[in-house]
């Protein structure tokens, strides 16, 4: 069956149809990683977008049970050069063909994938439609142009409950803006008891949950479209010690006082370098953003820049001058890319350990505050204290 993708600048590829059969539009953006299709599909980061690999041959190693980063994908649609429908891995369970058909997304094979992503490079990113229907092109065009986006992602990919993933360590609460499995596995592996809580919980829902850490995860979208995070945040910040990743760096930035905004295409991909400007040591980093820090925004801030995209110099990794916080843009976790960063984590355990030592009376922050009657603890009463 033949499929179209049509870009809201009026560039067509007709390509084979794969997955389900239908209409759908959203971002097209591309992903460069050479291998990782299945945990790209599953990254709840890329709700609303279509995404295209570079890479020109997917689906050959199947998908396996393992390999999820979230419970179902969320993306709007998906694009690449060769698709295989026999995969040859022993870990396959099915075809990625079955998985799109199984969740309804859209999937369009046998277009230049070089020319769609030389089209993003130059111009940007953009709307485009996936559609296997014989709607003509000019009307399909007119609709994708009139087309609002989605910009509720956040919502729709937290889990609406409060869940746990229990250990015997430190206490973290990880904050679900559509976070990736990989950030549980990498906290359970060292120990950590985790509580997913919901998007929008307040500060005093997290407080009650005693959490040694906080970490603010993964999601889709743009930042500015959860504003309430910031005041969530802004509260917690000296009070617990806290990690963002990706999305969570973003509102961890703006939360503390600096702008985000959006770069032309992105980073996505398993092999993006990045500096840190502590040590001068270069890192290849697992990444899949369209927003960054605004590098201008920092100054007058109490935030430090510590990395920074050895590419396009963009802001990488920031870290609170006086409060226990520090985030990064891109993945410590992987899944898929480079383990390089999976220290981060470890450095997140030590931030909280040192915390404790000169706050002893921290990890009774919920004591303290059921005391006062729901209030949040005084000012100036922890070494971290807020200003
Ligand atoms: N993976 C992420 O958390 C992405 C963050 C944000 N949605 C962006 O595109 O920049």
């Amino acid at each position: 069956m033949q499929a179209r993708l049509l870009l809201e600048d009026g560039t067509l590829f007709i390509g084979k149809a794969f997955g389900s059969e239908g209409e759908s539009a959203g971002e097209v953006v591309f992903n460069t990683g050479m291998s990782g299709y299945q945990e790209v599909l599953s990254d709840p980061s890329y709700c609303g977008q279509i995404v295209t690999m570079t890479y020109p041959l997917i689906g050959n190693y199947g998908i396996s049970r393992d390999d999820f980063e979230s419970i179902r994908p969320f993306i709007h649609g998906f694009v690449v050069r060769e698709h295989e429908e026999v995969p040859s891995n022993w870990r396959a369970e099915y075809s990625i063909d079955s998985l799109l058909k199984e969740y309804g997304i859209v999937g369009i094979s046998g277009i230049d994938t070089r020319m769609l992503t030389r089209i993003i490079r130059h111009y940007g990113v953009m709307k485009g439609i996936i559609t296997t229907s014989n709607r003509p092109t000019e009307e399909l065009l007119e609709q994708l142009k009139a087309t609002r986006l989605i910009t509720d992602q956040v919502s729709r990919v937290s889990t609406k409950s409060v869940y746990g993933c229990p250990g015997t360590k430190e206490r973290i609460v990880l904050v679900d803006y559509g976070a990736k499995s990989g950030i549980v596995r990498d906290l359970t592996k060292r120990g950590c008891d985790v509580v997913v809580v919901p998007q929008d919980a307040t500060a005093d829902q997290i407080r009650r949950l005693s959490p040694d850490g906080i970490l603010l995860s993964n999601g889709p979208g743009d930042p500015k479209d959860v504003p309430h995070a910031a005041g969530m945040i802004a509260e917690l910040l000296g009070e617990i010690p806290i990690f963002g990743i990706c999305l969570g760096h973003q509102l961890f930035a703006l939360a503390s006082g600096a702008d985000t905004e959006k770069l032309k295409f992105g980073h996505r991909g398993g092999n993006h370098p990045v500096k840190d400007l502590i040590t001068g040591r270069c890192y290849i980093t697992s990444q899949n953003h369209g927003y960054t820090v605004k590098e201008e925004s920092i100054a007058g801030t109490d935030l430090i820049v510590t990395h920074i995209n050895n590419n396009d110099k963009t802001i990488e990794g920031l870290k609170h001058k006086t409060y226990p916080a520090f985030s990064v843009q891109y993945h410590p976790e992987a899944a898929p890319g480079p383990f390089d960063s999976s220290y981060l984590f470890d450095d997140f355990l030590t931030m909280i350990h040192s915390f404790k030592e000169q706050n002893p009376r921290a990890p009774r922050q919920a004591e303290i505050v059921a005391a006062r009657g729901g209030a949040s603890a005084p000012k100036g009463e922890l070494a971290y204290a807020k200003k």
